[in-house]
């Protein structure tokens, strides 16, 4: 028995030796008893357990795949529930993606679920249109994160939603990927964890699922996709890890259906020929994608999001910004200094565009100015001639007046001149009638 600084020790026979050595008790005969519990910094990871499981855990996954290829129901199959999912039309004039958070709980173990899903995705004739809100979506969720990040307090309990794995669902036609699912696989590899799956595989023969599998593989490395590798790192999970590589694309079949087979009740779907059993590895790669999505490679899809496609998105937008680990002599520099410069740099760039502002406002001030110098001078003119016209035009009007009243009275004065020499003539018959009618008296008497 030896005593530590935790107390009295005590190793496992296996470990006697090698802790006998560590302690220098080699010389010595000591008998060694096994711990009945753990202690010391050995309980590390069991603190590690009971706070994750306190603490619960979060998964988020993107579904890819034409409308009614079976995205729900492997879901549904794969986290043995009924999410609640409203099916799709074919007529969504471009692609959303709905978002839905479940709760889950398996034994003591809880999970926060969220299902984003592509609706509308193949049902465009513009390609483009497909892809980019995928794309724009998973950029989104990095530019959140990020955003959280780089706030001055952050939220203990912020909801991170960046999708840790994309399940692509390719459509089971035994001949090639379709050149919208080469698009779009090529613009979100760098982005996410692609895991290709071929859907409804139950209407594909076994031959031909094999050869469809090949052919799947071989366009996805000519076209340099880059799709998730299960990690052949850890030992103990390196041999299944590669040999699950050799599998992909997983050929999978859902149902959330209860069949008979014989005396068990199954997952599966019942055909006129027999029953497909979800579960069974011979009929479909199901339990395979379940266990290295689940059990296997949670931790790992978790992992590559933030070490290697978030910090590739962090690394090209805050070199965007100008940050940057070395300045100009290779030297390196910290983010205080780089936050003065940045400071700075900006301060002098608001002070030159200011500086310009202002002289384009008084060059402005002064051309307008000018114009309306301009402006007023030729008003003035205008107005000076029109007022000159306008005296032209009634003189013009005064003096055909006056000539007009010249002549009446020219008329007036002849008939003036004609009405007295009618006058006198009366005249001159009156007196010269009268003067016959007194000869006449006279002569009578
Ligand atoms: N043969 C076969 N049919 C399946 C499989 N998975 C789903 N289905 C059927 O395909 C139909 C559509 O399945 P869903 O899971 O609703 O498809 P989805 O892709 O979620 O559809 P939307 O969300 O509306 O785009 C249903 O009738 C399912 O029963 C499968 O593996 N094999």
């Amino acid at each position: 028995m030896a005593v530590g600084i935790w107390g009295t020790l005590a190793f496992p026979a296996s470990q006697e030796v090698t802790a006998a050595r560590v302690w220098g008790w080699e010389r010595e005969n000591i008998r060694c008893l096994a711990p009945l519990g753990h202690f010391g910094f050995e309980c590390l990871p069991y603190q590690l357990v009971s706070k994750s499981m306190r603490q619960g855990f979060s998964f988020n996954i993107l579904c890819v795949g034409e409308t009614g290829i079976g995205k729900s129901t492997l879901i549904n199959t794969l986290f043995n529930t009924n999410l609640k999912d409203n099916k799709s039309s074919h007529f969504y004039p471009n692609v959303r993606l709905t978002v839905q958070t479940y709760n889950l709980q398996e034994s003591n173990v809880k999970l926060k679920l969220t299902v984003v899903n592509t609706v509308g995705y193949g049902d465009q004739i513009n390609k483009e249109g497909s892809y980019q809100p995928i794309i724009d979506y998973i950029d989104a969720q990095f530019e959140a994160y990020l955003q959280e990040e780089l706030k001055l307090k952050r939220s203990f309990r912020y909801h991170d939603t960046r999708i840790h794995v994309c399940l692509f669902f390719i459509s089971p036609t035994g001949h090639s990927l379709n050149s919208l699912d080469l698009l779009t696989m090529k613009n979100i590899d760098r982005k996410v964890n692609i895991i290709p799956l071929i859907a409804k595989a139950d209407t594909v023969s076994k031959n031909d699922l094999q050869k469809f599998k090949s052919k799947i593989m071989s366009e996805l490395i000519s076209n340099d996709i880059q799709i998730y590798q299960f990690p052949t790192d850890d030992e103990t999970i390196a041999q299944t890890n590669s040999s699950m590589n050799g599998m992909l694309p997983f050929a999978v079949v859902g149902s959330t259906d209860e069949v008979k087979v014989g005396k068990r009740m199954v997952r599966g779907r019942h055909y006129p020929w027999g029953v497909l059993q979800v579960e069974n590895e011979n009929h479909c790669d199901f339990v395979k994608l379940r266990d290295m999505l689940l059990c296997t490679n949670m931790e790992d899809l978790k992992e590559q999001t933030h070490f290697h496609h978030y910090e590739y998105y962090r690394y090209s937008k805050l070199q965007k910004l100008g940050f940057t680990d070395v300045g100009p002599d290779n030297q390196s520099v910290s983010f205080q200094e780089l936050y003065e410069a940045k400071r700075l740099e900006f301060y002098d760039q608001c002070q030159r565009e200011k500086e310009e502002l202002k002289k384009k406002f008084m060059q402005q001030v002064k051309d307008r100015e000018t114009a309306f110098k301009d402006a007023e001078k030729e008003a003035s003119t205008t107005s000076l001639m029109t007022l000159q016209n306008k005296f032209e035009h009634l003189k013009r009007i005064q003096q055909e007046e006056i000539m007009k009243l010249e002549e009446e009275k020219r008329q007036l004065e002849e008939e003036i001149i004609d009405f007295c020499k009618t006058k006198a003539a009366c005249e001159t018959l009156q007196t010269q009638a009268c003067t016959n009618i007194k000869k006449d008296k006279d002569r009578k008497k």
